[in-house]
């Protein structure tokens, strides 16, 4: 795709999918411009010094909250593209700190988007949007009577059962304040296109995982303790719910769609990118556990009689009327034959090496839950997006980020934190 001397402003370049998408647009012959905030230490971002790009890309101080902070940096960049990353992206925080979620997620997008139109710039907009947006997906007539039964009501009611895959067409039930501020940002954008004639396209994108994931996503809160396992740095691995099913993309997929639905998309349209594909938390954990050298025979929960013989056995039985390749237990958690609870306390990984011990940490299960996302891609797999990789490739890529002792620590104030700071600039 041609990116050659094109003007591109990413705000969040520092986050996870900004600093993968700046170093892939920067290989590409961009001239990246990074919205980034005023560090008072001078410090680089670790995602930035990583990707090796912080002389390769042009830095504009400012924040979401300021609007003429973005007027200003529009007048910098000149953007012929604007890809609007930033964001407060950890579902948890917004449940425990929604006002600040709403501030940066809805007031930050308004504040962008009336920088854009107040300075008369006319760039292409691409919105990271989220299959957050979706919700509470209905997967089966049983799983809607008991949320029937837990929520009382459904809105809107479902119009086909199972509710998936998910395309852009499903309705929106978001599940918590991020999901909600997404839903806000995307009709925005939407709005500004139909309003004031801004060249905005929405990407609604899946999970999307790889080395250097931020610590709090699970995908790397299993991978990490996997690893440490591995090193004798932990005795068991900590988990919540292991029955949630995601539709798990590799970030350089994912930094792909970003690019060509910027390229190729209509504006004001919306577009899932995703893998076509779903997964459970459990799955991720035992298929990690493979990775690390240590091959999976049996499960069996701790406080109860739950086992399963082979579970990552695989299986192409057809679940919601689609055959798709999955691991056995993914079969029984998709069909409701099994699942976990709190109650269970854990399970026990019987391997061909160790028994592995997983505790369910009460603290870390949601109280409001998207219980399975499976994307649709149809859509812009016509604009030319592929899915190139695997669960296991990302399971691989991050095991090997964590490889490397100063990937793995997180405790603030030990001796292997103070080795990992941040470099001065
Ligand atoms: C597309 C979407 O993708 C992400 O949102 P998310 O799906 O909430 O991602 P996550 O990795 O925090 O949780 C995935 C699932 O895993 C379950 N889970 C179990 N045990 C733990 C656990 O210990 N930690 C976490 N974080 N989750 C756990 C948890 O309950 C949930 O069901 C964000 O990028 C978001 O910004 C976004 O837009």
């Amino acid at each position: 795709m041609e990116w050659d001397d094109a003007h591109v402003l990413i705000t969040g370049v520092s986050g996870f999918v900004g600093s993968y998408l700046a170093r892939n647009l920067v290989d590409k012959g961009a001239n990246v411009y990074g919205l980034i905030r005023r560090r008072a230490d001078g410090t680089i971002p670790k995602n930035i010094s990583h990707k090796k790009i912080e002389n390769a890309i042009h830095f504009v101080e400012g924040s979401l909250e300021d609007l003429p902070g973005l007027a200003h940096a529009m007048d910098t960049a000149e953007p012929d593209y604007i890809f609007h990353l930033a964001a407060q992206s950890f579902v948890p925080r917004s449940i425990s700190h929604p006002l600040e979620t709403a501030q940066i997620n809805c007031i930050g997008t308004i504040n962008l988007l009336e920088a854009v139109r107040q300075k008369e710039v006319d760039p292409v907009m691409v919105f990271a949007g989220t299959s957050e947006e979706y919700g509470l997906v209905i997967s089966s007539e049983e799983q809607y009577a008991s949320l029937k039964e837990k929520y009382h009501t459904i809105f809107p009611d479902p119009s086909r059962i199972p509710e998936l895959p998910i395309s852009e067409s499903n309705p929106f039930r978001p599940m918590s304040p991020y999901a909600a501020s997404k839903v806000y940002g995307e009709i925005l954008f939407r709005n500004y296109y139909q309003t004031y004639g801004l060249k905005g396209m929405v990407s609604r994108s899946f999970n999307h995982e790889g080395a250097g994931r931020g610590d709090q996503f699970v995908t790397s809160v299993i991978t990490r303790q996997v690893t440490q396992l591995k090193y004798g740095e932990t005795g068991q691995i900590s988990i919540g719910n292991v029955n949630a099913c995601r539709d798990w993309s590799h970030i350089d997929d994912i930094i792909e769609g970003y690019q060509i639905i910027a390229k190729k998309g209509q504006h004001g349209d919306v577009y899932n990118v995703g893998s076509n594909r779903t997964t459970s938390v459990l799955s991720y954990l035992l298929m990690s556990i493979e990775a690390s050298g240590h091959k999976v025979r049996e499960i069996s929960t701790i406080h109860s009689d739950k086992v399963v013989n082979d579970p990552l056995k695989p299986d192409e039985s057809s679940v919601f009327g689609i055959n798709f390749e999955k691991p056995k237990i993914d079969q029984m958690i998709l069909t409701d034959e099994i699942t976990f609870d709190v109650g269970d306390g854990g399970i026990l990984v019987r391997t061909d090496g160790p028994d592995i011990r997983i505790r369910f940490d009460p603290s870390r299960f949601r109280p409001s839950e998207v219980p399975i996302l499976f994307s649709d891609i149809t859509k812009v797999k016509k604009l030319g997006y592929q899915v190139r990789y695997q669960v296991r490739d990302i399971i691989r890529d991050q095991m090997n980020f964590f490889m490397d002792a100063e990937n793995r620590c997180v405790l603030p104030g030990s001796e292997c934190e103070s080795k990992s700071q941040e470099k001065k600039i």
